[in-house]
C-alpha cells in the first residue's frame, strides 16, 4: 500500500495555502511533518485523506487518485488522528474505539470476534482498558488523544495520519504514543511541533513553509541551525549525539522577546550564569 501526494497545491481564500507539494513515504516509515503554525501541515494531511480535494496535483492511493477510490475503501486503509475530536453525546470510550470497525463491516454485519479483538487491542496498545466503560466527555485531554488514537488503531490501517497527535499528552505518554507509532507495521505521517520528538521517532521529515516544501530528508540532514532559523526565526544549537544516534536540538531564547514588566523594567530569559537578565 501506498499513499502519495504528488505535487499537490490547495488553494482557499485567494492564498495558496499548500504549495506544490509531493510526499512518497517509504512503506512503514514514519514520516514527521514539520512547520510553523500556519505553514500547511494540517491541510496537507486533509488532502492526503480525501477530506479536501487539490486544487491542482493529486494524492495517490496504490497509484489510483483518492477522488475515483470508493470512499469505503479510503477508510479501510487510511485511519486519521485529527486536532480536534469531540462529541456531546453519552458515548462510552469502548464505543469510541469501535468506531474505527465501521470501515470493515459488510452489508451483513462484521466479523464480532475480529472486532472485538481489534478494540480490545487497541485499548491496551493506548493504556485505556480501565477506561473502557467510562464516558467520553468525562476523560482529560490527554485520555481523549489517546482514545483518538485507540479509534485509529482498531481500524487496522495500513497507512495513518496524526494531526498534531502528542498534544494534551504528558511526556511520558508522548514518549509512550510515538514509539507505538513507530514500532506499528504502518506507514505514518505526523505533523509535530517538538523538533526533539521528530528527530528522535521519525525516520524522514519533511518541512513546510508557507504551504512548500523547504526540507526533506533524514532527520540530522533536515534539522540544522540555518534550518530552523529560517522556517522558525529561532536561534538553535544541533547537537548529534553519536551514542545515541540522533541529534538533539536546543533552543536559544531571542533578545527581542523580552517581555516587558509591570515595573516597566524588561525580562528576558534566564542566562546559564542563573542571574536574571534585566536591561533597562
Ligand atoms: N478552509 C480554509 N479556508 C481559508 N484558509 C484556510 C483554510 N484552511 C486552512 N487555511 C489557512 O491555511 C494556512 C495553513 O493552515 P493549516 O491549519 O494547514 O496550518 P498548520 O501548519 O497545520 O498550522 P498549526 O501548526 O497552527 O496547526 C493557515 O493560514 C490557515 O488560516
Amino acid at each position: 500500500m501506498s499513499l502519495n501526494a504528488e505535487n499537490v497545491s490547495w488553494t482557499r481564500g485567494g492564498s495558496l495555502v499548500v504549495d506544490d507539494v509531493t510526499l512518497r513515504p517509504s512503506p512503514g516509515d514514519t514520516v514527521g511533518l514539520l512547520g510553523p503554525n500556519g505553514s500547511g501541515k494540517s491541510s496537507l494531511l486533509r488532502l492526503m485523506h480525501g477530506i479536501v480535494k487539490p486544487s491542482s496535483g493529486a494524492v495517490l492511493l496504490d497509484g489510483e487518485p483518492l477522488a475515483s477510490v470508493p470512499r469505503r475503501r479510503i477508510a479501510r486503509t487510511v485511519a486519521v488522528v485529527s486536532q480536534h475530536a469531540d462529541t456531546d453525546t453519552d458515548i462510552r470510550v469502548e464505543d469510541v474505539v469501535r468506531l474505527g470497525r465501521i470501515p470493515h463491516r459488510g452489508a451483513w454485519g462484521g466479523d464480532a470476534v475480529a472486532d472485538d479483538a481489534a478494540v480490545t487491542e487497541a485499548l491496551e496498545q493506548t493504556g485505556l482498558q480501565h477506561k473502557a466503560d467510562q464516558l467520553w466527555h468525562t476523560l482529560s485531554g490527554g485520555e481523549r488523544q489517546r482514545a483518538q488514537i485507540a479509534r485509529a488503531l482498531a481500524q487496522q490501517p495500513s497507512e495513518l495520519l496524526l494531526d498534531e497527535p502528542t498534544n494534551h499528552l504528558d511526556i511520558r505518554h508522548q514518549l509512550e504514543l510515538l514509539s507505538l507509532v513507530t514500532r506499528l507495521p504502518l506507514t505514518s505521517v505526523v505533523a509535530l511541533h517538538d523538533l526533539n520528538l521528530a528527530a528522535m521517532f521519525c525516520d524522514q521529515l519533511v518541512v513546510l513553509h508557507q504551504g512548500a516544501v523547504v526540507a526533506g530528508g533524514a532527520p540530522d540532514e533536515v534539522l540544522t541551525p540555518e534550518l530552523i532559523a529560517r522556517v522558525y526565526q529561532v536561534e538553535a544549537e544541533v547537537r548529534h549525539d553519536p551514542a545515541r544516534g540522533r541529534v538533539e536540538v536546543t533552543f536559544e531564547p531571542r533578545a527581542e522577546l523580552a517581555v516587558p514588566r509591570r515595573d516597566g523594567e524588561v525580562c528576558g530569559p534566564r542566562r546559564t550564569d542563573s542571574s536574571p537578565v534585566i536591561s533597562r
